[in-house]
């Protein structure tokens, strides 16, 4: 029985590469307090107000994302927090879906003071993104003087027990002379230190292939500043959860390193994701810039939820495996045109 056909028979769906997805990234903005010079472009044009999706429509699509069999949403932007009233989204989402999985990455910058607000809602996770532990080095990457702000929600998150991961982006000549700093902070703090290989998204001169710092010279690099043993699961959820990252633990320590590598050994084969645009296109691949365009349908009067979960349906049997077009894209460019803040990561 084919993808489409199992659409129709309404059971779970796979597409032609026997994958089913269960994990949606959900990005409520593309606007952001920070300007990390890998993701945000310099002339860049921000998604007018009228065509961003509002908070009830939000609510809608996560409905329609559970009635597909999705069981864990994650909130990203642009920089979720910017958005206003965000904290409603999370806790009418909850409210609706207490059983769901609702996880938030964020650059940190203004959570401070939100994190037991964030637990009482009910969300037991964050990943928040941090490049480097160097304040000054911080201002180089993002523009703006927040670390402290960061280290510090780093600390609250510990304190309420919220399961932590930080994730830096891999940048050779960046921020590979902190990996001992890096090693240390998941030595001594009870969170997932991941490093994310840097991908060529967006503008064509954001990623340089003098920066790519791959996984296994970070491997090999950490294994000579701590003794690493490898962790079974990938990162503690159901199976069919699994992150991207390969794990490790480390010898005495509380935390753990992991490893996304999604350019020198991908996880396409498992690959159990959707992603939603702040303007409402629904994205089956980070890596195509494919686009299905959900709001046009959510907001037309004879169409509606309806018309959309079809569309979500149908976009799910269509995934591609994102590393064959990573190995198609010619030299010097983007694997994808669109810039990383306006899809979520
Ligand atoms: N190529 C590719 N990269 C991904 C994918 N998922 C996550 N990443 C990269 O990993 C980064 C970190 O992702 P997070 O926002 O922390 O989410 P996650 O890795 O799914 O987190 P967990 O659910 O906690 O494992 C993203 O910003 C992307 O850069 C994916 O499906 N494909
Ligand atoms: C686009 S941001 C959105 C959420 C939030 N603003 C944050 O920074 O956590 C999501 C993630 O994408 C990562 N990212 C952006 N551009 C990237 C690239 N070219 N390669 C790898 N990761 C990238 C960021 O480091 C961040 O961890
Ligand atoms: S990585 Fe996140 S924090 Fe940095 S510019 Fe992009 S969206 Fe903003
Ligand atoms: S590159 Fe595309 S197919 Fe591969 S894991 Fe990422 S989103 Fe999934």
């Amino acid at each position: 029985m084919t993808g489409i056909e199992r659409l129709h028979k309404n059971e779970r769906i796979l597409d032609s590469h026997g994958r089913t997805v269960s994990y949606l990234r959900l990005s409520v903005t593309d606007r952001c307090n920070l300007r990390c010079a890998y993701c945000f472009s310099k002339d860049i044009r921000f998604i007018d107000h009228q065509s961003i999706l509002r908070y009830e429509e939000l609510l809608t699509i996560v409905d329609l994302a559970k009635e597909l069999g999705i069981r864990k949403v994650r909130l990203t932007g642009g920089e979720p927090f910017v958005r206003k009233d965000f904290l409603w989204l999370v806790e009418h989402i909850l409210a609706r879906h207490p059983e769901l999985d609702l996880r938030i990455t964020t650059n940190a910058t203004l959570l401070a003071g939100k994190v037991r607000t964030l637990k009482e809602l009910g969300v037991t996770h964050l990943n928040v993104s941090l490049d480097t532990l160097d304040p000054r080095k911080f201002v180089d990457i993002t523009g703006r003087d927040f670390f402290r702000q960061v280290r510090s929600a780093l600390d609250e998150v510990m304190a309420e027990g919220i399961k932590l991961k930080v994730n830096a982006v891999a940048m050779r000549g960046v921020n590979d002379d902190e990996l001992p700093a890096f090693l240390a902070l998941a030595r001594d703090n009870p969170l997932d230190m991941r490093f994310i290989e840097f991908m060529p998204m967006g503008d064509d001169d954001l990623w340089s292939d003098m920066r790519y710092w791959p996984a296994s010279d970070i491997l090999r690099q950490a294994e000579e500043l701590a003794e690493l043993v490898p962790v079974q699961s990938f990162d503690g959820g159901p199976d069919a959860d699994r992150g991207p990252a390969r794990v490790y633990s480390i010898k005495g320590g509380k935390g753990r390193l992991g490893l996304i590598s999604p350019l020198s050994d991908h996880f396409c084969g498992t690959c159990n994701r959707l992603r939603i645009t702040p303007d409402g296109k629904l994205r089956t691949c980070l890596f195509s810039d494919r686009e299905y365009r959900l709001l046009p349908m959510l907001r037309h009067p004879n169409l509606g939820p309806e018309a959309v979960l079809r569309a979500m349906r149908l976009a799910s049997t269509r995934k591609p495996l994102g590393y064959k077009l990573l190995a198609a894209r010619a030299k010097g460019h983007s694997v994808a045109g669109k810039r990383m803040s306006a899809i979520g990561g």
